[in-house]
């Protein structure tokens, strides 16, 4: 957020200079005064799990009083909150889309949400009246193409989102602990967490979840890659060693198209594919025994010129939810 309350400048300063329950008091007395960006700041604290115990539920209803209060912000994150049942209650997509409504009157960033989402077909439950078929391109390893699975304007959103929050890949390396280039991977990500996202975000990931016949439930949250030229994500696996929640399917949908370079290849199977803008490939990571499928191993070949954005969700085998946001 780009501007803050006096009360949460102040919670900053006090807890960097490890003033912690002069901090929290300073903020949640703003936030009992119904100041909007302190109550926001609690939310956040309360998702962080620092310098707050971490509490989806109390998270929630900050966010709650936060939007009403006037903060634009959490008004989205509030019905995101509502749509994934965070906080251990029911899953209520009408009452996160009533939401966004009601934000939609006063925040043109929820307006611009409210209108993708018009724009889609949606049962109650957020899941989408039709998705495309999957065109097999192999069949041992299962993979596919769903063509058009996003629109162009949802393609766009999903980057926009993802841009600010772009990254380089470094990992730390574990006996020098020094920063360094990702061996693998050497574009720029974001991960797209429920803080992050926006119900569009989440209707997106219903519709990937209905494409590829698994429950919302099993994804990760979404993540967007932007490779330039020379960038490239070296030839893996997306199952992760000794995992027992195995990633079981990859799908990557292409946010646009027009770069050099830049295919998803397959080496063990020949496969070799580009996406449209929209486009997305699909692929089965283990066997029907559950067992590691071997020839999944792929690879983002380099771009050579312009810059190739994609977003991964990688499907797990049952529900993933590492902070226990669902309770
Ligand atoms: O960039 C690509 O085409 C491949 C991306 C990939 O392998 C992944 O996101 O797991
Ligand atoms: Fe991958």
């Amino acid at each position: 957020m780009d501007h803050s309350s006096k009360a949460v400048d102040r919670g900053a300063k006090l807890l960097a200079a490890g003033a912690v329950q002069q901090a929290v008091q300073v903020v949640a007395a703003a936030a009992e005064r119904g100041d909007p960006d302190a109550l926001h700041q609690l939310a956040l604290w309360h998702v962080y799990g620092q310098p707050l115990p971490r509490d989806f539920g109390a998270a929630r209803t900050l966010f709650g009083r936060a939007g009403e209060a006037g903060h634009a912000g959490a008004a989205i994150t509030h019905a995101v909150f509502v749509a994934l049942g965070a906080g251990g209650l029911k899953p209520d997509w009408r009452g996160a889309l009533r939401l966004l409504h009601a934000a939609a009157e006063k925040d043109p960033v929820a307006a611009k949400q409210a209108k993708l989402l018009d724009a889609m077909a949606l049962d109650n439950v957020g899941a989408p009246a039709h998705v495309p078929k999957i065109e097999p391109l192999s069949l041992q390893p299962r993979i596919g193409v769903l063509r058009g699975l996003f629109t162009a304007a949802e393609c766009a959103h999903v980057a926009a989102l993802a841009k600010p929050l772009l990254t380089p890949s470094i990992v730390v390396d574990s006996t020098t602990g020094k920063s360094m280039l990702h061996p693998i991977r050497t574009s720029d990500g974001a991960v797209l967490g429920p803080i992050q996202q926006d119900l569009v975000l989440e209707a997106l990931n219903r519709r990937i979840a209905a494409a590829t016949g698994t429950r919302a439930e099993q994804g990760e949250p979404l993540t967007v890659l932007r490779y330039s030229p020379g960038q490239q994500y070296r030839l893996h696996h997306d199952c992760l060693p000794g995992e027992r929640n195995q990633r079981i399917i990859t799908a990557i949908v292409y946010l646009n198209d027009g770069y050099a370079g830049g295919a998803t290849c397959f080496p063990e199977t020949g496969v070799e594919f580009k996406g449209k803008a929209g486009d997305a490939i699909v692929f089965a990571n283990v066997r029907g025994n559950g067992q590691v499928e071997e020839k999944s191993r792929h690879a983002g070949r380099p771009v050579e010129r312009g810059e190739k954005w994609i977003s991964t969700r990688w499907i797990r085998a049952g529900d993933f939810d590492p902070w226990g946001l669902r309770g």
